[in-house]
């Protein structure tokens, strides 16, 4: 922040290779990287004399990468936590010390009142706590104008926790303690004095240690830089790290965005800001780099020589209820399509980094996005959600929401075609497909290979040829999974091909539940680790893609396609696909 000297700037690689830990679990032999250090695991870490491995409590052997730079020695940073350092250095220090008596980190929701942080934050970090990652000295205080007391926010927030399916111990006791650690501070966005009044408070909890402070913008985008500027002048830490979460829209084009990058830089250093994309901590997501990158039989066919192309859908079975105001604003291809699925896109697409440090990852998001062409309107079709009765149920247009003017022209559901003009996939589609008010909630991404050349087999698969083609597809939610469609014969005496899954089935494969998004994030963000937020050049590439076409279909005024709640989406998605000969992967009767 303004207010920070430039030392208090956290040098990253250090603090996240100690945080980058590969586990390799027991027979089969598969390769997962297990990023999470818990408060234990840095004390088993300190134990062990193996400067790059470790036992994790259920066995599972854990090893520091040897790619990573500036690896200090553990007892190294021990030292130069008792000795006292610059302030550089205690960052480091104090982002690795999760069980140290020396620091603390103080997580402060702006706009705590609000839905986000009730639906959320809150319960991510709770869950975060429950299963021991969270520091020995932390504090959290919810900040927002509505008036609430301690005991009051500690309500609010008791009715959104719950407990993991899968680990049900002493839960009540843990939210107890939990919510011990939850304060709240009653303060406008653009006060500084309110925000002062913070600091004293959190100064008092965080006892003379180390301190380090997220902030988590949970706010409207029209007060984030109010909010950052008085965070950043009264409230920012004087001794260690200072963090700020910022919440999507990053504006609405590329000159809102870049605008917002430029206030947000008077007050902060790139590396304190953590632009967050929830769908880079779904678990499908994170594996997508894990899937190409650690498996042999598909990094080679990674490329346009065998991938026909590349589909990337996301589809809610509710509307926009509640949220129209904002959405209005923005429309699906902002919401949903410039964002979660083009960061999705860009992972996929990426060559590969040098090394899993958040830089190399994000250079290679930026290379690929620098070189996929601005979307055209004819690669473009657009569609809005109208009213439709089912079985004596009525569900309502999109422009029945109060929030949204009767003549709204705000795309519900979008179709587009991309493409990436390099090497490795050039001609190939990347189609993508967002929609509200769906006849399903599903989020996947398939890739649909090429035929095989002089398939022996031809004759045996009838007419349809396009129907023997291997498919590989990652379902990010619900019921996550991983299946690859293969053709196999029959078992019998004659020669008949089918087509059946290779399926890894997260339920049945794994008892543990998936951490929610925001649970990965926040720890993230708390550990300094980057790789998953987006930085401000990824954000103005993503942005120059849409843009263009974004101010099209407004000047235009291009009428979407009316198509009823609950259905398919518009015809015009199929008509599209079609012209670059591709099927939609979701909607045979075999997915
Ligand atoms: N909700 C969601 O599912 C998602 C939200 N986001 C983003 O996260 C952020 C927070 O979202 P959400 O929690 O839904 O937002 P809310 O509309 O619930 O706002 C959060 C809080 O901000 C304060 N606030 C609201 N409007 C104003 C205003 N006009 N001026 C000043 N303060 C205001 C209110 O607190 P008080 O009045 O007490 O000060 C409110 O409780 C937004 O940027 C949103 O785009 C991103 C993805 C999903
Ligand atoms: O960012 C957003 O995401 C949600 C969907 O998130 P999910 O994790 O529930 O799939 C979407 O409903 C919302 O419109 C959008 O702003």
């Amino acid at each position: 922040m303004a207010a920070l000297s430039s030392s208090t700037a956290l040098s990253s690689s250090s603090v996240n290779g100690l945080h980058q830990r590969i586990a390799f679990s027991s027979p089969p032999s598969f390769l997962l990287p297990q990023r999470f250090l818990s408060a234990k695991l840095s004390l088993q870490c300190r134990r062990n004399s193996h400067p790059n491995m470790v036992l994790m409590e259920d066995g599972a052997a854990v090893t520091r990468p040897t790619h990573v730079k500036n690896e200090t020695p553990l007892n190294e940073l021990n030292e130069r936590l008792v000795l006292g350092t610059s302030l550089e250095e205690s960052n480091d220090a104090a982002g690795f010390d999760m069980n140290g008596d020396e620091s603390t980190v103080s997580i402060t929701v702006v706009g705590a009142s609000g839905d986000l942080a009730k639906k959320k934050i809150f319960p991510a970090l709770f869950a975060l706590y429950y299963e021991g990652f969270l520091p020995k000295h932390f504090t959290i205080f919810g900040y927002a104008r509505s008036k609430m007391t301690d005991a009051e926010l500690r309500n609010m927030v008791s009715r959104t926790l719950t407990c993991r399916i899968d680990k049900r111990e002493n839960c009540d006791e843990k939210m107890d303690e939990f919510l011990k650690r939850c304060f709240y501070h009653s303060g406008q966005y653009d006060s500084q004095e309110n925000f002062a009044a913070l600091d004293k408070k959190l100064m008092a909890h965080e006892g003379g240690r180390v301190s380090n402070r997220l902030f988590y913008l949970s706010i409207p985008p029209n007060i984030f830089i109010d909010a950052v500027r008085c965070a950043s002048s009264s409230a920012s830490s004087g001794n260690g790290w200072t963090r700020v979460i910022v919440e999507k829209p990053f504006g609405r084009d590329s000159e809102s965005s870049a605008a917002m990058t430029k206030s947000l830089k008077q007050y902060l250093k790139e590396d304190q800001i953590f632009r967050i994309d929830h769908y880079l901590g779904k678990e499908l997501v994170e594996n997508l780099s894990v899937l190409r990158f650690s498996n042999l039989i598909f990094e080679p066919l990674w490329s346009r020589q065998y991938i026909r192309n590349v589909q990337l859908i996301f589809s809610e079975d509710f509307g926009t209820e509640g949220r129209g105001g904002y959405f209005d604003h923005y429309g699906i291809i902002r919401d949903i399509m410039q964002n979660h699925l083009l960061q999705i896109l860009a992972l996929f697409a990426m060559e590969t980094p040098v090394s899993l440090d958040a830089e190399d990852t994000r250079n290679e998001k930026v290379k690929v996005l620098r070189s996929m062409r601005p979307l055209r309107l004819e690669d473009v079709v657009t569609g809005q959600y109208k009213s439709h009765t089912k079985g004596g149920v009525s569900y309502p247009a999109y422009t029945d929401d109060k929030t949204v003017s009767k003549d709204s022209l705000t795309p519900t559901f979008a179709a587009a075609a991309l493409f990436i003009d390099n090497a490795r996939w050039d001609g190939v589609p990347f189609l993508m497909k967002a929609g509200k008010a769906l006849h399903t909630r599903r989020t996947e991404i398939r890739v649909q290979f090429r035929h095989v050349p002089g398939n022996l087999y031809n004759r045996n698969f009838g007419t349809d040829l396009d129907r023997a083609t291997n498919e590989l597809v990652l379902r990010v939610q619900p019921d996550e999974a991983i299946y690859l469609k293969i053709n196999n014969k029959v078992p019998g005496l004659g020669m008949r091909l089918d087509r059946s899954h290779l399926n890894l089935h997260y339920a049945a494969r794994y008892s543990k539940e998936i951490p929610d998004a925001y649970e990965r994030l926040l720890l993230d963000a708390i550990e300094g680790e980057r790789r998953l937020f987006i930085r401000s050049d990824e954000l103005d590439a993503a942005w120059a893609l849409f843009t263009p076409l974004l101010k099209e279909l407004e000047e235009k005024k291009i009428i979407p396609e009316y198509y009823p709640y609950g259905s398919r989406g518009p015809v015009g998605a199929h008509y599209l696909a079609a012209r670059y000969n591709v099927r939609w992967g979701d909607l045979g009767v075999e997915q």
